[in-house]
């Protein structure tokens, strides 16, 4: 197997450390990238071939990782250069149809939306194959960002909009909720690296108690939350302030502007 990536950013990064920690060697990867200064950081920090020229040539697999911005120049310079590799493309809101006019009527496509977990191999992927992919390819797709994580088969499009607000967007969510709770700890007396390792640990802790039980969230959350106690007390707090809500919201709003991008660029021929 050979891929080339075509854009060298936050994303290709986490895909190519996860790849490479896998079972996966550099002289498999080449990444396609305009700038300079990214071409050089991907060649010292992982020692795959980097070049600015659009080049396929020796790939069985493209995976396309540009901003969705940049996705309509970047498929009208490769029409007429694909022979029979697959093309992933992970940008959000591009549609495959619209890809596939760009690309000359290329339909070998496969949209697919990881997260940046992948660079430790604790990603989610989700995927959505044009009819035309083949079923050998489509275990080709899975093969390549299950070697980053988990991958989950979509059968509508329009789905890989939601799961972009879910699960793409989803690690910087975690973020936020996790920078705010190290600003309390910090503010209640603890050191920066207490609260860090407090609020790290707590995370992980608890998504593994939720990978490894099928029970809902919400008992889990139940067993933490003694009758009259601290935790009890905080919750209240936060469905007062409607924090549910608020997070309903925003990711109605990722999702919308996942379509968005996909209406805009959809105009492109
Ligand atoms: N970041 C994330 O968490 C996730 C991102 N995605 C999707 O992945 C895609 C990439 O995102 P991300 O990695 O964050 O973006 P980045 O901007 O970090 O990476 C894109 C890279 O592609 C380069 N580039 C631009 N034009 C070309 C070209 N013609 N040929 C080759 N390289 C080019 C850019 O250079 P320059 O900066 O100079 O323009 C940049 O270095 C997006 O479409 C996004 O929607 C999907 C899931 C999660
Ligand atoms: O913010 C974005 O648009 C991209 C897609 C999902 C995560 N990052």
């Amino acid at each position: 197997m050979h891929i080339t990536f075509i854009g060298g950013g936050n994303m290709a990064t986490a895909l190519i450390g996860g790849l490479l920690a896998k079972d996966w060697s550099a002289s498999q990867i080449r990444v396609v990238e305009v700038d300079a200064a990214a071409r050089e950081r991907l060649t010292g920090r992982f020692g795959v071939a980097t070049t600015e020229a659009p080049e396929v040539d020796g790939s069985d697999t493209v995976l396309l990782a540009v901003k969705p911005q940049q996705m309509h120049e970047v498929a009208r310079r490769l029409a007429g250069r694909l022979g029979s590799q697959l093309v992933l493309t992970i940008a959000a809101g591009i549609r495959l149809d619209d890809l596939a006019r760009w690309l000359g009527g290329y339909q070998r496509l496969v949209r697919c939306m990881p997260n940046t977990p992948a660079l430790v191999h604790c990603g989610v992927t989700g995927l959505y194959a044009l009819p035309q992919v083949s079923r050998e390819e489509r275990q080709r797709a899975e093969a390549i960002l299950g070697a980053v994580g988990r991958t989950v088969w979509l059968d509508r499009e329009e789905l890989l909009d939601a799961v972009t607000a879910v699960s793409g967007s989803g690690p910087a969510y975690v973020f936020y909720f996790m920078e705010a709770l190290e600003e309390a700890a910090s503010s209640l007396g603890l050191s920066r690296e207490q609260a860090r390792l407090l609020v790290v640990e707590t995370f992980l802790g608890a998504a593994s108690l939720a990978r490894q039980s099928e029970e809902p969230l919400a008992a889990l959350r139940a067993r933490v939350t003694s009758k009259g106690g601290t935790t009890e007390r905080a919750v209240a707090v936060l469905e007062e302030a409607r924090l549910r809500d608020h997070i309903a919201q925003a990711v109605r709003a990722a999702h919308a502007r996942s379509r968005e991008l996909g209406d805009e660029f959809g105009k492109l021929g």
